[in-house]
């Protein structure tokens, strides 16, 4: 596993996000669902925390959107790029962008928005690229069984570098 220069990380356990946007692609409740079992995947091997906020200030800060959106890294169209996310940080830091010219899918059509959206977690808590073929973390998207899907030992070795393992109670 890789994490940031510098080693970014939140300094607080209870992390909230903010969806602003939703895809046409699937209906809303699947969405809100693939982002909770997203951040569950972080939060069951740390004692991270996550809670969704409908307005307001938010650490991570969810989005759809298409080509150029105002952060300076345009999306690319269908494929390619699936999405980006910022390392911890005050403001854009740790907000996730999905590109909205890919297909999202709840299971094996086209991309699958909670296995993106674990990945793109990683990178909003700190984690960089792992060279592991089998890392949740490896830069190349591939699909997996949501249902099945288990994070690797890699990636669990690297959030818990840098937030600790969840707590027995
Ligand atoms: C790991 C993801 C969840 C997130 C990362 C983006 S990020 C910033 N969060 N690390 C991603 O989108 N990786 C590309 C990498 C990639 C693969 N190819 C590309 C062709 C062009 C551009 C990029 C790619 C070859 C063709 C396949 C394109 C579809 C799949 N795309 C990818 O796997
Ligand atoms: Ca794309
Ligand atoms: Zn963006
Ligand atoms: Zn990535």
């Amino acid at each position: 596993y890789r994490t940031f220069p510098g080693n970014p990380r939140w300094n607080k356990k209870l992390l909230t996000y903010k969806i602003v946007n939703y895809t046409p692609d699937l209906p809303q409740q699947h969405v809100d669902d693939a982002i909770r079992r997203a951040f569950m995947v972080w939060s069951d091997v740390t004692p991270l925390k996550f809670k969704k906020v409908p307005w307001g200030y938010a650490d991570i800060v969810i989005r759809f959107a298409r080509r150029e959106h105002g952060d300076g890294y345009p999306f690319d169209g269908r494929g390619n790029t699936l999405a980006h996310a910022f390392a911890p940080g005050e403001g854009i830091g740790g907000d996730a962008h999905f590109d909205d010219d890919e297909r999202w899918s709840r299971y094996n059509q086209e991309v699958n928005l909670f296995l993106v959206a674990a990945h793109e977690f990683g990178h909003s808590l700190g984690l960089a690229h792992s060279n592991v073929r089998g890392a949740l973390m490896y830069p190349l998207y591939s699909y997996v069984n949501p249902e099945t899907f288990t994070l690797s030992k890699d990636d669990r070795q690297g959030i818990q570098k840098l937030y600790g393992s969840k707590p027995a109670n």
